[in-house]
């Protein structure tokens, strides 16, 4: 679902570009006060990642590489965090800065970059506490240290559930948003996003990617004899029916009111039009059971068209084999076009 990765990429990439310029800005506060301080080299580590956070606001707005670049950012920052905790003279309440590293990782990498950044820095940041606070001079009491670790590791829990259900709730949306809601089929969002993928494997891999657009025949007869009730219920038989028979690397999808289309991957022009003309023979021989043990025969009229022979977008395909259809409408429906030639035999009257 390239449009929701990108999408995903653009907000951290907004994360990101906050971030250098709080960087940039506490780089340098944090600097004046370490030369204040005498902390020298630390300071001037700050003034380092200040520019160095700088360079990058340019680089973050535009690279194609945004995990490589937020690595980048991050080691070196979460490295300097633990690096001043183990100087002599910090404040033990440089911690209080550990406590962002999972919510920066996670923010910034998603689930899997997120935690093992998160524990990677959480543990140097623990080790370096203990190797600085827990024996000697400045020791701290027992309870503080454990206040400190246990609210580290609680931040990083409360990070990893929220990223988690976030992936979950996202991935669930781009479901629903690609869905028709009455079949349960895919929709003609996901259509778009589909063929540029099959696409790209059709001609990675020198295969034929073919798209029939089909259209229910007679349907408003349907809503106006038994109600619009058994019309709904006819689209989802038909929709089931053609998802059930095609094969996982094709897709069915509804267009809209009663017409579908399917994309058929490694069929070429005249395997997708006897795949289609089955599909009709099938629907056709397996009528709708409704009220009062009537029942209700479904046929539709297709048109095929096949990338590179008919065009090499979805909107020039979807042209070609909507034109074929409606010619199968005018022939007398219930039958499939693939090009001007004679169309196949017809089973029922129409
Ligand atoms: N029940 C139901 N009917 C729908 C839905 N969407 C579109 N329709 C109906 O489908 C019918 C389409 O009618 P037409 O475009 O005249 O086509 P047709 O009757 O199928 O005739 P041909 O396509 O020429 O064979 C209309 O009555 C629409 O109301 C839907 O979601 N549910």
């Amino acid at each position: 679902m390239p449009e929701q990765l990108e999408q995903d990429q653009s907000h951290r990439r907004s994360v990101l570009r906050a971030l250098l310029w709080l960087t940039l800005g506490c780089g340098l506060i944090f600097a004046g006060l370490n030369v204040a301080r005498g902390l020298y080299l630390l300071a001037s580590l700050e003034v380092l990642y200040a520019l160095f956070a700088l360079c990058l606001l340019p680089v973050v707005a535009t690279t194609r590489h945004l995990v490589a670049w937020t690595v980048a950012y991050l080691v070196p920052f979460f490295c300097i965090m633990v690096f001043a905790l183990l100087l002599p003279n910090t404040s033990f309440t440089v911690f209080a800065w550990i406590q962002t590293i999972p919510i920066i990782s996670y923010l910034l990498l998603g689930l899997r970059g997120g935690l093992w950044m998160s524990l990677c820095f959480i543990t140097a940041a623990v080790v370096a506490f203990n190797v600085r606070y827990v024996t000697g001079e400045h020791a701290l009491n027992g309870l503080i240290v454990t206040n400190l670790a246990f609210s580290s590791l609680a931040v990083m829990l409360f990070s990893h559930i929220y990223e988690s259900s976030r992936v979950r709730n996202e991935r669930r949306l781009i479901e629903l948003a690609g869905t028709d809601n009455l079949t349960g089929i895919a929709n003609r969002m996901r259509l778009n996003e589909e063929f540029q993928r099959l696409r790209s494997q059709a001609e990675r891999s020198a295969m034929a990617l073919s798209l029939v657009v089909l259209d229910l025949d007679f349907f408003k007869r349907v809503n106006d004899q038994y109600g619009h009730d058994v019309g709904d219920k006819a689209l989802q038989h038909a929709a089931t029916m053609l998802a059930n028979r095609l094969r996982g690397s094709d897709l069915a999808c509804r267009l809209g009111g009663e017409e579908f289309a399917l994309l058929l991957l490694g069929a070429d022009h005249a395997q997708a039009a006897r795949l289609a003309d089955q599909l009709r023979q099938q629907l056709y021989s397996a009528p709708l059971l409704v009220a009062s043990g009537r029942s209700l025969q479904i046929s539709f009229s297709g048109g095929v068209a096949t990338l590179a022979q008919d065009g090499d977008d979805l909107s020039a395909l979807l042209k070609v084999a909507d034109r074929r259809m409606y010619e199968a409408k005018a022939l007398g429906r219930n039958r499939i076009v693939a090009a001007t030639a004679l169309p196949p035999a017809v089973d029922g009257p129409n």
